[in-house]
């Protein structure tokens, strides 16, 4: 049996919605072998981010040289990186690596409104992580910051995705979830040759906390898998989707996405049609 192993370069976070946990359950119900390396600590429930403990670049490096000297995965994502030192230690490591099969998840700020990015590192972001990623995903708030402009429309994310596709990543998928047109949540993926435009109906929920890592975690697993990045956002959508309609309702606040809901429903199709 082929074993498909991903590793995600992120923080944590102690209510297992997004972060390393979420990539981590999202790799498994995937059928990916997980692999992580801590960049931060967050003390995080549905109510917020109560603390930010970033780790010393040398023990982010010494965790991917851990995975990389022995492990060798087949496709890697990042998430949460917090400080420029962070971002240059694991930019050097990926390109040692040679892990070209890359998800740069531009995680800036937590729902609640936490930066999980200094400011001054997102130049560090562009200059040293985005030429490196094969797909770059951010929220429309991240496209902004990154391609410089706002976004109000579908034209918009367009020219932001043509923008940072520019600094380098060969995909762009700009997800929708902070924006709706007519009831519509729209991604916008584009790789240099065209716009694929995904959409599913906005769900009217206040569990989305994780959803952009939840996401670019079930790309980064299909891509493991050998998928095209247009097949593997497809799939994405569509375990994002299933996460959120069939939210578990936890926590007094913002509680997370349903991290089995999307195994669950295709075993549920499986056993009808046997
Ligand atoms: N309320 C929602 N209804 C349907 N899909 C959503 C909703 N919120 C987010 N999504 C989907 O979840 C994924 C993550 O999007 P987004 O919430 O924009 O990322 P982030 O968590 O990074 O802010 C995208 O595929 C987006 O389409
Ligand atoms: C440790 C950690 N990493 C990333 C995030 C942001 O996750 P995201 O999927 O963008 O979801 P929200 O936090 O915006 O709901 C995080 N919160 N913590």
């Amino acid at each position: 049996m082929n074993i498909y192993k991903a590793l995600t370069i992120a923080g944590s976070d102690s209510g297992g919605g997004a972060g390393i946990q979420a990539d981590l359950k999202t790799f498994q119900e995937l059928g990916v072998y997980g692999m992580s390396a801590l960049t931060a600590v967050t003390a995080q429930n549905t109510l917020g981010v109560q603390g930010v403990y970033p780790l010393e670049p040398a023990a982010v490096a010494q965790q991917l040289d851990s995975v990389g000297e022995d492990l060798t995965p087949d496709a890697v994502k990042t998430g949460m990186l917090f400080s420029s030192d962070i971002i240059r230690t694991v930019a050097d490591k990926i390109r040692q690596y040679g892990w070209n099969n890359l998800v740069i998840d531009p995680v800036m700020v937590a729902k609640g409104g936490s930066s999980l990015l200094l400011r001054e590192a997102v130049q560090s972001l562009i200059d040293h992580l985005l030429p490196l990623a094969l797909v770059t995903t951010p929220n429309i708030p991240e496209a902004e910051i990154l391609a410089d402009m706002s976004i109000a429309n579908l034209q918009d994310c367009e020219e932001a995705a043509k923008r940072i596709r520019q600094m380098g990543s060969q995909s762009v998928v700009i997800k929708g979830g902070h924006g709706s047109e007519n009831g519509i949540v729209t991604d916008v993926l584009y790789d240099g040759r065209e716009f694929v435009y995904m959409e599913s109906p906005r769900i009217d929920t206040r569990h989305t906390h994780g959803t952009g890592c939840t996401y670019s975690a079930a790309l980064t697993a299909e891509l493991a898998k050998g998928h095209s990045a247009a097949e593997a956002v497809r799939t994405a959508k569509a375990f994002i989707r299933a996460a959120i309609e069939d939210g578990l309702g936890i926590g007094s606040g913002h509680g997370p996405t349903n991290h089995f809901a999307y195994g669950r429903r295709l075993r549920a199709e499986g056993s009808e049609r046997q």
